[in-house]
């Protein structure tokens, strides 16, 4: 029953493909695995009526099984050709609407850090059903090898009960070597399967060359430094360490094709001996003998190819992985059954949210990287973080997005525990640019209205075009969009037509205006790290300005090096050693005369060696300002 389970299981994707083409397909296989019996029916009818003694009525007599059997190779060949189509059809719906699951599977993960376990890269590397690299076995293609299996199956019945009508003793006979056959060959394709699940590792860092060849952003260094033999052999190198077992696998498999020879020859020729014996001893008829042959043949082929066994057992290995990917992504809570019913509500207008004792180590390592951060956060301000590289500033805004969960403490937004809400709903309440946002090839527009995709706002097309533009008025992205050769409508690629590229600083205003219209469309804490490293200090400035003036709608949390921008903001905290070790503002934090004041005097000291002497709170004097 296992065993049955097990191979069919590759069925169930089929109902992806919708019922007629996989009804139409079943009928057009099972049609094709019917041939083969029916021809030997209409042989042994054909046998029979063309038998001696020859009369003048033979051309009438053998009419019907002549038609008979023109009929049964017609519709062979008619099966044939509308098989092709239809299975590439079904194959294609199958694995379009697994892609779509793994793509909706992986990216509806509730945080990023199963994500980025090496576990989950191997197996959504597996599951991907993406066959441009290896031998990978998509689900589309063990559906429609199970489909034909089954169709074998009852090819294989009749076959069976033709013969057990001539000669009931060929069946055993033949039965027992196409089994053994069958079972070796599908141990074979089991542990083919087993070799390819075993190599994905290895193909992935094949993977990170193998796209390094072909990137332009990758282009640019491989040029650079001249690397690409030594990328190309690197590449060649993962792919052969990684498939030697896989090849060797099935060099072996080629070389036993004999024990397949052997065991057809073993299973046909007694009953084809045995059979002609009869016949020319007079026991059977040449029509028995005619039907026994055909059937005996039509029975070894009826059991399913290599391909089709193959086929069957990488889809069956990618069942598992996805599953195994689903509870991975899941999370512990959904693993062990602990996740709370219903999730606590977010307030509409988050007031305070709160950084209680928040420890946190990142999955798959010992050093805590934050060591009980106590902060408060309120969305009528505009809080500063600041430190040195590497303190954790960019990590404090990951656990803020829920994009992982502390290892200790919480953290609450208006007293609610931010691990019992729903992410989705919580983030929706956030505007967040990361150091590394993504640059997505769509037009200026498109990659704008990115920040509220999902339409937490709502409203007209009018309403989402008025807060487009005030967002790019306050980004300071008008000039640009003015220079783009279509405004609002140019593609930002310059692999698309009409397309361009933007430099560092205007796609960090395109990041602003993006997190500005997300808060015109229902955010009200806008997170952002290091979101002006690339402008210039006069265009940081006036931004600087703009967004303090909202401050008192939508809370502001801004990571910056760049402390002559940040003494403006209305409190400042320093993250040092995992913990908030100075608070306080710019002035507060002078007089104490630590970390902070270090800093900022390292930062004064180089602008006041510069020429001029201007004062820091002026543009033209920090625009020769190092960072720290
Ligand atoms: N995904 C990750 N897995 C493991 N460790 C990480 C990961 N991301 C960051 N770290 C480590 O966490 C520490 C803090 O990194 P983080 O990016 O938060 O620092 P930061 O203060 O933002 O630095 P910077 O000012 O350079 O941007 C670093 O030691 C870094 O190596």
């Amino acid at each position: 029953m296992e065993f049955f389970r097990n191979r069919t299981r590759p069925l169930r994707p089929l109902r992806d493909a919708g019922p007629a083409p996989v009804l139409s397909l079943f009928a057009v296989r099972l049609a094709e695995r019917l041939v083969p019996p029916l021809t030997a029916l209409a042989l042994a009818a054909l046998v029979t009526e063309i038998s001696p003694p020859v009369s003048a009525e033979l051309f009438t007599a053998a009419l019907v099984p002549i038609l008979l059997l023109a009929l049964v190779l017609l519709a062979g060949h008619l099966g044939e050709s509308a098989a092709a189509p239809l299975e590439y059809l079904v194959k294609s719906r199958v694995d379009g609407a697994h892609r779509s699951r793994v793509a909706r599977m992986a990216a509806s993960a509730p945080g990023i850090a199963a994500l980025e376990s090496p576990e989950a890269r191997k197996l959504l590397r597996e599951v991907r059903a993406d066959p441009d690299h290896g031998v990978e076995t998509t689900p589309g293609d063990g559906a429609v090898a199970v489909l034909k299996w089954v169709c074998g199956l009852l090819g294989a019945v009749v076959t069976c009960a033709i013969l057990l009508q001539y000669a009931w003793w060929a069946v055993p006979l033949i039965l027992i070597p196409v089994i053994v056959n069958r079972t070796v060959r599908f141990r074979q394709s089991a542990t083919a399967a087993d070799h390819w699940r075993l190599a994905i590792k290895g193909e992935t860092h094949a993977d990170v060359w193998r796209n390094a060849t072909v990137s332009p952003a990758e282009g640019k260094d491989v040029r650079v430094f001249g690397l690409t033999d030594w990328m190309v052999e690197r590449m060649q190198g993962h792919i052969r360490e990684a498939n030697q077992p896989l090849w060797s696998h099935v060099t072996r498999v080629i070389r036993l094709q004999w024990l397949s020879a052997a065991l057809m020859v073993a299973g046909l020729l007694p009953v084809y001996l045995l059979v002609t014996a009869d016949a020319v001893g007079g026991a059977a008829t040449v029509a028995v003998q005619t039907a026994v042959l055909a059937a005996g043949w039509s029975l070894f082929q009826s059991l399913g190819s290599a391909l089709e066994l193959h086929h069957m057992a990488g889809a069956a290995e990618v069942a598992r992985s996805t599953d195994r990917l689903r509870q991975l992504l899941a999370g512990p809570e959904a693993a062990d059954g602990t996740r709370p019913g219903l999730p606590a509500a977010v307030p509409e207008r988050v007031r305070v949210i709160r950084f209680e004792g928040v420890r946190f180590a990142y999955p798959g390592t010992e050093r805590e990287v934050l060591d009980g951060v106590d902060l408060e956060i309120r969305t009528d301000e505009l809080l500063a973080v600041v430190g040195l590289n590497g303190a954790g500033k960019s990590t404090l805004i990951k656990l803020l997005s829920g994009l992982y969960r502390p290892t200790g403490g919480r953290i609450t937004a208006d007293g609610v525990d931010l691990a019992e809400t729903d992410p989705e709903e919580w983030r929706a309440r956030l505007s967040v640019i990361f150091q590394d946002s993504n640059r997505y090839e769509l037009t200026a527009r498109e990659n704008v209205l990115l920040g509220a995709a999902a339409g937490t706002g709502g409203g007209s097309g009018a309403a989402e075009e008025a807060d487009l533009r005030a967002a790019a008025v306050e980004a300071g992205f008008v000039p640009v969009l003015e220079r783009l050769p279509d405004g609002w409508d140019t593609p930002l690629a310059r692999s698309r037509t009409g397309g361009v590229d933007l430099s560092g600083g205007q796609w960090q205003q395109l990041m602003l205006a993006r997190a500005l219209y997300a808060v015109r469309r229902g955010a009200n804490l806008i997170v952002a790290d290091e979101p002006t490293a690339h402008l210039d200090v006069r265009t940081e400035f006036e931004l600087f300005g703009r967004l303090a003036e909202r401050r008192r709608d939508t809370g502001i949390v801004l990571i910056s090096h760049r402390l002559s921008t940040v003494r403006r903001a209305d409190r400042i905290v320093l993250l040092d050693g995992g913990r908030i070790t100075e608070s306080g503002t710019h002035e507060e934090l002078m007089e104490r005369g630590g970390v902070y004041a270090r800093m900022f005097a390292v930062q004064a000291q180089r602008f006041r060696s510069g020429p001029g002497g201007e004062t820091a709170e002026s543009p033209d004097a920090a625009e020769r300002e190092d960072r720290v």
